[in-house]
């Protein structure tokens, strides 16, 4: 039996099997399994066939938001109307069949948007190109989400599915659980908050489960079984998104309305032009990119040509934005702005300063 039908077998078994106390640890071994062999569906030197790679498109920019969705909900549309960059549209579907990468530039920033090819119910397990499209996903820094507005909730919850079996986690933080393999010593298991939704006698059968005899866990939040496996695979992705419902032109205000109140939301039509501003600069809010000016001695800062870095990036990253020999020469840099707190003045910084939105930095070399 091949590992998709393995899956698929014990995927029914869980159906099958109703919840209550007396099923509990056989339903918790039953999805270690099942996650174990989701694990080897991904692994590079999985026998089960070749594994997604990514289409291969170079990053450019400051930052990559990738579009995932089923056939013609409008990301190729999406792509033409924000870009420079032109990708084919059309009402059949699987119109697009490769990455299609375009520019956004928004706020001194360049952001590269990747169309991707629809993908299908299954993609998780090999159907059609998802699980290219999704190993390119796990690329990016943001993910779109796109849907149609037009079609039942359904879909939404049918691409969380996809994602989430290959271990992409959307919009969640990665478990506090500290987890350490040993060699000797058995299992040592604590926590540091009283635990709700599983407890420790179901989390040491998932050890045995897994062969694990000598590990140190120690748990310092109220989670699952599953965050719990989560973070015994390992290869998970936590990844940001935003949920894009295009075509509110053939909605009712009503229904787009209910649609637009749901977390991480937006409603948009392509077509129409319809709120395209608003969602590229939460596309910019998401992606949570902080720009600095830069500022050679005695002029002015250049305000036209930030640097844009991730939230937390240093004067080593503000050097490596400029030009790459700029960190090894690195003598001191001078900071205005928030991040100074001789502020409105200048302070003198080291490589590992934290520098903050709209600071002006000078680089001094040897
Ligand atoms: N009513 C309406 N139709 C739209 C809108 N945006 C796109 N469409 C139509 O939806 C169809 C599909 O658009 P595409 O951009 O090709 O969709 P896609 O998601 O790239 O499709 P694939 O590449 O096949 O996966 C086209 O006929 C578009 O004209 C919109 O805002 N409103
Ligand atoms: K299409
Ligand atoms: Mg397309």
């Amino acid at each position: 039996m091949g590992v998709v039908e393995k899956i698929k077998e014990i995927e029914e078994e869980m159906a099958r099997t109703q919840k209550n106390k007396a099923t509990e640890y056989h339903l918790g071994l039953l999805k270690a399994k099942l996650a174990r062999y989701r694990a080897q569906l991904l692994e590079p030197t999985s026998k089960s066939g070749p594994v997604g790679t990514g289409f291969d498109v170079q990053k450019s920019g400051d930052a990559r938001v990738a579009l995932i969705g089923f056939p013609s909900v409008g990301k190729s549309t999406l792509l033409s109307k924000v870009t420079h960059t032109a990708s084919e549209t059309a009402a059949y579907e699987f119109t697009t069949l490769t990455a299609i990468p375009g520019v956004i530039e928004y706020q001194g920033a360049r952001i590269q948007l990747l169309d991707l090819p629809g993908i299908v119910e299954g993609a998780s397990q090999g159907r059609g190109r998802g699980r290219q499209v999704v190993s390119t996903a796990k690329t990016s820094d943001l993910i779109l989400i796109m849907l149609d507005a037009t079609k039942s909730g359904e879909q939404r919850r049918l691409l969380e599915h996809e994602l989430d079996a290959v271990g992409i986690r959307l919009n969640r933080q990665k478990p506090d659980i500290v987890f350490k393999r040993r060699t000797t010593g058995g299992i040592t298991f604590t926590s540091t908050v009283k635990m709700t939704k599983t407890d420790e006698r179901t989390i040491r059968l998932i050890l045995a489960s897994y062969k694990l005899h000598n590990c140190d866990v120690m748990i310092r939040e109220d989670i699952t079984l599953d965050e719990f496996i989560d973070v015994l695979i390992g290869n998970r992705k936590y990844m940001p998104c935003l949920y894009v419902y295009n075509k509110i032109d053939a909605i009712s205000i009503e229904q787009m309305d209910k649609i637009a109140r749901e977390p991480n939301t937006i409603v948009i039509s392509c077509e129409l032009e319809l709120n395209l501003d608003y969602l590229i600069e939460r596309i910019w809010a998401d992606l949570n990119l902080v720009k600095v000016y830069t500022k050679k001695r005695g002029v002015h800062p250049d305000l036209a040509d930030p640097v844009c870095l991730r939230k937390g990036a240093t004067i080593e990253d503000v050097c490596n934005g400029i030009h790459r020999s700029l960190a090894t020469n690195f003598k001191y840099g001078l900071v205005w702005g928030k991040s100074s707190k001789f502020s409105p003045h200048a302070q003198k910084v080291s490589i590992h300063h934290a520098v903050q939105e709209e600071d002006v930095v000078s680089i001094f070399t040897k």
